[in-house]
Formats: C-alpha cells, sequence, structure tokens
C-alpha cells in the first residue's frame, strides 16, 4: 500500500502543493468535526426548549440552528470539493507514471506476449482512479473518526459513564462480526475487476476486428464467446451480491439498534429526574458519531474489501513492470551473454547452462558516425522464450554482417523463425545467446512490422509516427483540442531530424505511391479517420512505406511489408529505398523479392541456415516456391 501510495506525496515534482492541498482538506475536516460538536450542544437546547415549551427560548434556538446551518455547511461541501479536486491530481500523476512505466523499454509487450498480468488496460485507467478516491476517502474518515472520537467521548463520558463503555462493546463486537462475515468479499471484489475487464475486453476486439469477423462469419461464436465472459462476471457478481446481502443483515441491525440503545440505557437517569430530555437527544447524537467512528470497519467493509482487492491487483502490477523494467533497462548493456550449452540434446532443442542464457544487443553509434558496418550478428542462437530448457531452437550460430548500403532478404518456410530474428534485434526477445550490434532505434534503425500499425489520429500524424509526436496544447478557440507537432528527441545522439513540411509529406506520400489516397482526402493532411478499417492491407503498407522514407534511417528491417502489394508497387518502393541509400533487410517469401537483394540468408527450421549470394540464390529459390 504505502509503495503505492507514498510516491506522490514523497518523490513527485508536485509534492509540496500536494502536501499544502492535503493540508486544507484536513483542515476543513477538523472545521466539520467541531461543527459537529457545536450541533450537538444546539441540539441539546433546541430539545429543552422544546420539552419546557418556553417559546422564546425555542424560537432563540431556531435562529442559531439556522444560522449554524449556513455557516457550517460550506465548509462540508468545500471539504467534499477539495478532497475530489486532489484525488483527481493524484490519479493524474498515478496514471502518467504507470503508463510511462508500462511503455518504457519493452514492458507493455513483454507483458502482451507472456499475458503474466490481466487487462493492463484495466488497472492504469479505473484501478489507479478507485485507488486515488479510496486512499484519500478512508484515510481522511480515519482521521476524522479520531478527531470525532476524542471530541464525542468526552461528552459522552460526561453525561453518562455506563453508556459510553457500552458503546465500546457494542462497536468491538461489532467490528469483529462484520469481518467474519465480510472477509470473503475482498477475494471476490479482486475477480470482480478482472472478469468485468475480461468481458469489456471481448467487445474491443469484436470492433477491432468487425471486418475478419464478418468475412468468417464468426458472429455466433463471438457472440458465445462473449456470452462466456459476461457469464463469468455475472456468476462472480452473484456470489458477491449474496455476500454483500449477508453482510448487510448485519450492518443494518447494527445501525438501527444504535437508534434505540443509548435511549434505553440513560432513559432511567431521565425517569429518575437527573437529566433533561435534551440530553437523551445529545447522547444519542454523540453516540452515533463514536460509533460511526469506531465502527468504520462496519460500515465501510464492502468500501474496504473492494479498496483491497485494488491495492493487490496495483501493487501486482507494479512489481511486475518494476521487474520487467529491469530487464529491459539490461538490454542495452555490452555484457556478454552466458554461454549456451547445445551438449548432444535431441534436434531442435537447446539445453541451457544454469538456466539462465541471454542474446547480448549492443547498441552501436554506427548510424551516427557513418562507419561502413551497420548491423554485425555475431554466434547467434535463438530459442523460443518461454521457461523451458526443451523450447524448438530456430537459428543456431549464426553470423551476419550488413554493410551500408548492401540488402539482405531473409526466407524460409513458415514458422522457422524469420520475424524472431527480427525480435531478436530489436531486443525483443533474448533467450538464446550470442551479440547483435547495430545502431539504436531512433539512431539509425528503424522496423517496419509485419502487421501495419495506424495510430489513431490524422493523416499526417500517421506519416510522422514514430519520429514526431504529435501532443495535445489544450483546448483551442472553438473548443476542439489544438495539436502541436514536436520532435521527440529519438534519434539520440544523431542531430534531429527537421520536421517534414507539408511538400515533404505529400511527396513521400507520392513516393510510396499513395497519391491516390491524398486525392481521396482533398489533400488535406490533417484529416481525420479510422485509418486501419479505411485503408486497404496495401495502402497500410504503403503508407508505413511513406513513414520510413520520412523517417531516413540507415538501416530498416522489415517483415513481409510489401506481402500485400503487387509486384509494380513493390519494385517501385524498393527501388525508392535504393535512391535514399537506405540498407534494408527483408523478410519474406515472394521469390520475386529476391531480385531487390544482394544475399539472402535462409532458415531451414531446427536451427540450420544457408547464406549465400541473391545471383547462386536466386534459380534453387525460384524452383522451390
Ligand atoms: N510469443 C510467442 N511465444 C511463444 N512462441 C512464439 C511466440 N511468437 C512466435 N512463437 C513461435 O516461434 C516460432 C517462430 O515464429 P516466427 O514468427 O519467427 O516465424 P516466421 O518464420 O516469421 O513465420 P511466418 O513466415 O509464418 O511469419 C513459431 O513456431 C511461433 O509459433
Amino acid at each position: 500500500m504505502s509503495q503505492l501510495a507514498l510516491p506522490y506525496w514523497m518523490e513527485s515534482s508536485e509534492k509540496v502543493q500536494a502536501r499544502w492541498k492535503l493540508a486544507r482538506v484536513l483542515g476543513l475536516t477538523l472545521g466539520t468535526t467541531g461543527i459537529s460538536v457545536v450541533f450537538n450542544y444546539l441540539g441539546r437546547d433546541f430539545f429543552n426548549a422544546l420539552a419546557a415549551k418556553d417559546q422564546a427560548k425555542f424560537s432563540e434556538m431556531l435562529i442559531k440552528y439556522l444560522g449554524a446551518i449556513v455557516a457550517g455547511i460550506p465548509v462540508f461541501v468545500f471539504r467534499d470539493y477539495y478532497q475530489s479536486l486532489l484525488a483527481v491530481e493524484w490519479r493524474e500523476w498515478m496514471t502518467r507514471r504507470f503508463t510511462s512505466d508500462y511503455l518504457s523499454g519493452t514492458s507493455y509487450y513483454n507483458l502482451a506476449s507472456s499475458g503474466t498480468v490481466d487487462n493492463p488496460d484495466q488497472r492504469i485507467s479505473s484501478d489507479v482512479r478507485n485507488f486515488t478516491d479510496a486512499a484519500l476517502a478512508l484515510n481522511i474518515t480515519l482521521l476524522s473518526a479520531v478527531v470525532d472520537l476524542v471530541s464525542f467521548s468526552g461528552i459522552l463520558y460526561s453525561i453518562y459513564p455506563p453508556l459510553f463503555l457500552a458503546l465500546l462493546t457494542y462497536s468491538v463486537g461489532g467490528t469483529g462480526l462484520s469481518y467474519l462475515i465480510g472477509k470473503r468479499l475482498v477475494g471476490l471484489n479482486f475477480n470482480q475487476e478482472a472478469r468485468e475487464a475480461d468481458f469489456r475486453y471481448g467487445l474491443v476486439r469484436v470492433r477491432e476486428n468487425a471486418e475478419s469477423i464478418a468475412f468468417y462469419g464468426g458472429e455466433e461464436s463471438e457472440s458465445r464467446l462473449l456470452g462466456n465472459r459476461l457469464s463469468g462476471a455475472i456468476s462472480n457478481l452473484l456470489e458477491l451480491l449474496k455476500a454483500s446481502r449477508n453482510l448487510a443483515f448485519f450492518t443494518s441491525f447494527y445501525r438501527f439498534l444504535i437508534q434505540l440503545l443509548p435511549a434505553a440505557v440513560i432513559a432511567p437517569l431521565y425517569f429518575k429526574g437527573d437529566i433533561e430530555f435534551g440530553v437523551i437527544n445529545q447522547s444519542t447524537s454523540a453516540f452515533n458519531h463514536i460509533l460511526g467512528d469506531v465502527s468504520l470497519v462496519v460500515y465501510q467493509f464492502e468500501s474496504l474489501a473492494g479498496f483491497s482487492a485494488i491495492i493487490d491487483r496495483l501493487g501486482q502490477f507494479r512489481e511486475i513492470l518494476e521487474d520487467d523494467g529491469g530487464t529491459a533497462a539490461s538490454l542495452s548493456s555490452s555484457k556478454e551473454a552466458p554461454a549456451l550449452d547445445k551438449g548432444n540434446d535431441s534436434p531442435g532443442t537447446a539445453k541451457l547452462t544454469n538456466g539462465v542464457a541471454t542474446i547480448s544487443v549492443v547498441e552501436t553509434d554506427v548510424g551516427n558516425t557513418g562507419g561502413d558496418t551497420l548491423l554485425t550478428v555475431q554466434d547467434l542462437t535463438l530459442i523460443v522464450p518461454g521457461g523451458t530448457s526443451s523450447n524448438p531452437l530456430l537459428i543456431s550460430a549464426l553470423d551476419l554482417t550488413v554493410r551500408r548500403r548492401s540488402s539482405v532478404l531473409i526466407m524460409g518456410p513458415s514458422g522457422a523463425g524469420k520475424t524472431s530474428l527480427l525480435r531478436a534485434v530489436a531486443g525483443l526477445w533474448r533467450s538464446g545467446s550470442g551479440t547483435i550490434r547495430c545502431p539504436a532505434r531512433g539512431s539509425g534503425l528503424f522496423f517496419v512490422p509485419q502487421r501495419p500499425y495506424m495510430v489513431l489520429g490524422t493523416l499526417r500524424e500517421q506519416l510522422l509516427y514514430p519520429t514526431w509526436t504529435t501532443v495535445v496544447s489544450g483546448p483551442g478557440v472553438s473548443g476542439a483540442a489544438e495539436f502541436t507537432v514536436v520532435g521527440t528527441g529519438r534519434h539520440n545522439g544523431k542531430p534531429q531530424l527537421p520536421l517534414p513540411d507539408d511538400g515533404h509529406l505529400v511527396a513521400a506520400l507520392q513516393r510510396a505511391q499513395l497519391q491516390g489516397l491524398l486525392e481521396r482526402v482533398a489533400g488535406d493532411l490533417d484529416c481525420q479517420a479510422d485509418w486501419a478499417a479505411m485503408l486497404s492491407l496495401g495502402e497500410q503498407q504503403r503508407l508505413a512505406f511513406a513513414r520510413l522514407l520520412l523517417a531516413r534511417p540507415d538501416l530498416v528491417l522489415m517483415d513481409e511489408s510489401t506481402s500485400a502489394l503487387d509486384t509494380e508497387n513493390e519494385s517501385r518502393l524498393y527501388q525508392a529505398l535504393r535512391d535514399q541509400g537506405i540498407t534494408y533487410v527483408s523478410v519474406g517469401h515472394r521469390p520475386t523479392l529476391v531480385r531487390y537483394h544482394e544475399e539472402v540468408l535462409q532458415l531451414h527450421g531446427g536451427g540450420a541456415w544457408t547464406l549465400h549470394a541473391a545471383s547462386e540464390a536466386k534459380l534453387d529459390l525460384l524452383g522451390a516456391f
């Protein structure tokens, strides 16, 4: 809990302001307790005047009571307002921190491919919000409970000490019982968060893959799948309702008895004439206050159970992010990887020495210095990750050098490990051994993945991604958000690329054979659309090429990035790369690709590979496809 809560108050840049704001909320909370004590005395005198049929005193008390309400209410309202405001600011800070840790290194990729944490999106969006709301509310309630306890205990004790003892017994017994009845709620709340998020994610996937599902005619199975997820959420919710119902039986009895208990204890004193009528009202009010304080667990059990589930979910997420951040950071270290003992195991498997072996990716600044060798792969052995010692061996002892302005085509049967080799160069997979030397991404190295990724936003944003980023600079005059394009500093150590103007963007679209798209949007680069849904796969691949031409890297690694294009478009795109002097490594199946490359690396599966000049390989390969 403290590891989640403290950083905002102890480490953030706004910690001093945050503490002042907290002090303001605490001050107002103390004010509300003071006002409650005043109401307690006013109530006593009010009812005494009523019982004594003293009309003048009654009118005076009525005016005082009304005055106290008018003066007191703003304190209650502002306490709640400033508390909510502080919770929002805390939430924003925490959410930004989680988001940046999630996106630092390759944590999001590792989490997505390993599936170690369910629904990280939900943890970042709603769990953080619930955490800050509840943490603030519960702590402030706790503080006001302590202050209330001190203030009203004195009143109650001075009225009749046995009443105070009755209250202590009642509240301690109630707290213990409510814990016993309600403890199941913690686990049920935890599951509910996860199952609701699973269901929502299922719906999001239908929207994202609408066309594929429609072609498959998969509506029925999607509907069954969603139905299953909904049933999971509903059955847990029903359990949750039952557990809440059982708890509610107890808490309702507990609450209603309070109305009678103090009057029942104190009534004999009133009958004997030892106390006035107003004191009964005063003691009930004080009793209620203290009971509310010492029965926090009883009243707030459901919130506490939900809060505890959220702490578990966020705590687990933070630990995994920290752990993953550590491993991601080590990716760029140039330490030699532990040796891999290939031994005499059965073909296609490899044994790990001491259970650990990693590929070492060393970032070079060859992109900045203009050196001749852009990529060196040295004695690389690559295994499918997964934590077992018998995972398939994809590549064994590969040596490969890619020089400036040269080109390599990686071919091989499906599943042989072509994309995995690119994953290793990108530092996404490290299971295996060997060393890879290449420029850093954003400093001369660029990847074009197998599935073109269209960002949310305008056509301009598609083209600038990921070398330049747009930031929202606040609502514009029209009320719409204004966007500013900024360089991201991705070109570490390399002079920043100037931001391409409209002319450059249009030229890149033309070189990527996308004049038609420009006409469709009437030349408006700031046109917004759901590009992934609107553009064909081939158009998306051409857009990815336009991005690449604008980013002007020294070396690009492309994964089947022309698979959806006709041969004429393919030929023009490769020509554009050569014209810009970009060195490229492509992964692909099509024999027509061979003619655009100097060397062909063929992966045969089970670790085997061959490397030859394209001119020698051409005939064999054409025959093979
Ligand atoms: N996240 C993952 N976890 C475990 N195994 C994986 C993962 N991703 C891929 N694999 C496995 O690794 C092997 C190599 O995959 P890879 O994507 O490199 O194949 P490929 O040669 O590029 O195939 P294709 O030509 O079909 O794209 C495959 O057997 C695949 O199932």
